[in-house]
């Protein structure tokens, strides 16, 4: 029998993690969703068929797994309401929270917890997430089987052995659809700038990410390799690029990616210390 799974907490990343699985077919009776508000969980109902608990304590009763998945600013008194209920059954517990500790998360919810941290990302929800996994010593090897199958069922699944490389995994995965769709819409709005109309620039940008992305998936070349493959001597690419180096394109993703990071630790800092 599948395994009871309830999300505290039903929003953007919650419902990419379920709506994936849900299309990878895994059973919608066994999913539980939970929000303060009944209107926003109606349409989860009739979209997906779940389970849906305004109250997170009889929501996570006879879960197996319970995936945390409420904003980092309002995790402890969401575990604090959860504490003594979760103790009662010991679940395994899925975190998908940026920057909390799962030494943290295992201390709000009375210790003696197995805790997975995760840091997916939102294209879960068409089956293209990237996630990175970190268990606490408590995760038996079935429930990091059982972890891995679910996060699989929506995508890449890479574990960690170092929590502090969730980090990182949180700025080149899990917040990097975001630095991508800045390009879709750059590029879109470059289109439109050059004489194409908006639905035909956005068509033919979306389409060229995802081919090259399926490209450097499948191919044996490096990425610097399929890059000069487009690049004629003196031809037109070769320009662009040029110009993308020379306004310190790398630099910038570092950059990005660092701060991205940075503010991860700053968010265990903050919250982790309570
Ligand atoms: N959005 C993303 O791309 C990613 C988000 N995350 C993490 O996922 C978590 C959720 O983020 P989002 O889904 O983006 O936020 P969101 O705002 O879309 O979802 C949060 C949900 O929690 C619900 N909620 C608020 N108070 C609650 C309570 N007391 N009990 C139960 N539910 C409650 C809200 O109704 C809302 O639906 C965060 O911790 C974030 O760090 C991690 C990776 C990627
Ligand atoms: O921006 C955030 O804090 C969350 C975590 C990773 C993606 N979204």
């Amino acid at each position: 029998m599948a395994s009871q799974i309830t999300f505290i907490g039903a929003g953007n990343m919650a419902s990419a993690i379920f709506g994936g699985m849900i299309e990878s077919g895994y059973p919608r009776e066994a999913i539980t969703a939970t929000s303060p508000s009944d209107e926003f969980l109606a349409p989860l109902r009739s979209r997906y068929g779940i389970h849906t608990q305004t109250d997170n304590r009889t929501a996570v009763v006879n879960a197996d797994v319970v995936v945390l998945a409420v904003k980092p600013q309002i995790m402890q008194s969401v575990c604090a309401e959860l504490c003594e209920t979760i103790q009662a059954r010991k679940p395994l517990i899925v975190s998908v929270a940026a920057g909390l500790p799962a030494e943290t998360l295992e201390r709000w919810l009375g210790g003696d917890l197995a805790v997975i941290r995760c840091m997916p990302n939102t294209p879960a929800l068409v089956g293209a997430g990237a996630a990175g996994l970190f268990a606490n010593p408590r995760v038996t090897t079935d429930q990091r089987e059982l972890a891995t199958q679910l996060m699989q069922a929506v995508g890449l699944a890479e574990w960690v052995d170092d929590e502090t490389q969730l980090e990182a995994v949180t700025a080149i995965a899990g917040s990097a659809p975001a630095y991508f769709f800045l390009i879709f819409e750059a590029l879109e709005a470059a289109g439109t700038r050059l004489g194409l109309p908006a639905d035909s620039a956005r068509r033919l940008a979306l389409q060229t990410a995802y081919g090259a992305a399926c490209m450097a998936q499948h191919s044996d070349q490096s990425p610097d390799q399929l890059k000069r493959n487009v690049m004629s001597p003196g031809g037109t690419t070769e320009r662009a690029i040029q110009v993308l180096e020379d306004a310190g394109l790398r630099q910038t993703f570092l950059d990005a990616t660092d701060a991205c990071a940075k503010r991860a630790r700053e968010m265990a800092d903050e919250l982790g210390k309570r």
